[in-house]
C-alpha cells in the first residue's frame, strides 16, 4: 500500500566532502549534521506492472531521465530486495521556498528511500533505510533521523550509515540567508570529485576532521552554541578552501555570500552568538540561538530583504504520513 513519506533536510556542521568509493557512495570521512524543520520533501511511490519505465513527478512536473538517475538507483535496489521488476511512479513534493534554490536532494532521496521500501512491502530498519538513502545521495543518509546526526563513514555498503547522536532539544536554530544572484553551481557530486582528484589542499582538510568531530560532539553534549558554532564555521571555511586549489579552481561564494559572512562576523563582534556555514551553493546558513533568532533576523535585515531570511529549528526524522 503506497503511503506518503516525509523527510526533512539537514545541514552539515562537519562536512562530507569527498568519496572513498563513488559507486557505493562511501565517504572519505565521518560527517555530522542537524536536521531542520523548515524544509522537507513528501514522497509517494507506486509500483505498477503496466509501466514501461520509472516516472518521477516532482512538484507536479514530469522529470527527464537525468533527474530520474538517482531515483532509479534507489528503486533498483528496492526491486532487487523485494525480488520483483515492476517500474514505479514516484510523486515528490519539495517544501522548500521556491526562491531558495536550496538543494533538496537530502530530503528528497531520504523520503524516496522510505516511500519506495514501504511500497515494496520491505520493513527496513532505520539503519537499512539510511544505507538505502545513501546510495541516492550521501547526505540523504542523515535525513532518516532528527536532531544531530553522525554519518559513520564505514568501509563498504554494510558499514556506512548514519545514527542519531542528540535530539537537539536545546537553544539552537538556523537562519538561511538566500542570496539573490545564485550563479550556476558546480554540483556537490562534481565539486567534491574534482577537489579530491586535483586540490593540493584536500589532504590538509582531511587531516583535521577527526579532531573537529571529537570537539563538536563534546560541544553538543555541553549544549554550547558558541563552541558548536565556532567549530562548524571553521570546518566550512576549510572545506571551501579546498575548492580554490582544485583544477580548474572554483568557489561557491558570490559577493552576496561574502556580505552575509561579513554580517555574521559583525553581529558576533556586537555580542551575538552567531556563526555561519555554507554548502555547494551561495546561500549562507547562520547558526544561532533560537531565543535570539528574531533579534538576529532583524539585524540581518539591514543587509538583506526579509524574504531572503528563513528561520529553521531542529526537525524530526523520517515519518510515514497518514494519508
Ligand atoms: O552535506 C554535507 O555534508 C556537505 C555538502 O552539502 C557540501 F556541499 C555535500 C553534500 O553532498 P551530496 O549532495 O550528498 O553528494 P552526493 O553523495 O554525491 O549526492
Amino acid at each position: 500500500m503506497s503511503k506518503w513519506v516525509r523527510a526533512h533536510t539537514n545541514i552539515a556542521l562537519i562536512k562530507y566532502w569527498g568519496k572513498e568509493n563513488e559507486e557505493f557512495i562511501i565517504p572519505k570521512n565521518n560527517s555530522l549534521s542537524l536536521t531542520l524543520d523548515a524544509f522537507y520533501t513528501d514522497s509517494k511511490v507506486t509500483f505498477d506492472s503496466s509501466l514501461k519505465e520509472d516516472q518521477l513527478i516532482l512538484d507536479g512536473e514530469k522529470q527527464d531521465s537525468i533527474a530520474l538517475k538517482k531515483v532509479s538507483t534507489i528503486l533498483d535496489i528496492v526491486r532487487d530486495k523485494a525480488d520483483f521488476t515492476d517500474f514505479a511512479l514516484v510523486e515528490s513534493i519539495n517544501y522548500v521556498p521556491t526562491a531558495a534554490g536550496l538543494a533538496s536532494s537530502a530530503s528528497g532521496l531520504a523520503a524516496l528511500a522510505g516511500a519506495a521500501s514501504a511500497a515494496a512491502g520491505l520493513n527496513l530498519s532505520s539503519k537499512e533505510l539510511s544505507r538505502l538513502a545513501r546510495r541516492g545521495s550521501g547526505s540523504a543518509s542523515r535525513s532518516i533521523y532528527g536532531g544531530f546526526v553522525e554519518w559513520e563513514k564505514g568501509t563498504n555498503d554494510e558499514t556506512s550509515f548514519a545514527h542519531p547522536i542528540d535530539n537537539a532539544d536545546w537553544d539552537i536554530g538556523m537562519l538561511f540567508i538566500i542570496v539573490k544572484q545564485a550563479k550556476k553551481d558546480v554540483s556537490s557530486r562534481d565539486g567534491m570529485q574534482r577537489t579530491v582528484a586535483t586540490s593540493p589542499f584536500y589532504d590538509g582538510w582531511l587531516a583535521t576532521l577527526d579532531q573537529d568531530l571529537t570537539d563538536i560532539k563534546i560541544s553538543i553534549a555541553e549544549q554550547s552554541i558558541n563552541k558548536v558554532g565556532a567549530i562548524a564555521e571553521r570546518n566550512a571555511l576549510k572545506m571551501h578552501a579546498t575548492t580554490l586549489g582544485a583544477q580548474p579552481p572554483f568557489t561557491y561564494w558570490t559577493a552576496d555570500s561574502m556580505l552575509a559572512m561579513e554580517a555574521v562576523r559583525t553581529l558576533r563582534k556586537e555580542g551575538y552568538s552567531v556563526y555561519f556555514t555554507m554548502d555547494a551553493g551561495p546561500n549562507v546558513k547562520v547558526i544561532c540561538k533560537q531565543s535570539e533568532m528574531s533579534k538576529i533576523k532583524k539585524a540581518l535585515m539591514s543587509y538583506f530583504d526579509e524574504e531572503q531570511i528563513i528561520s529553521a529549528k531542529p526537525g524530526p526524522g523520517i515519518q510515514v504520513l497518514e494519508n
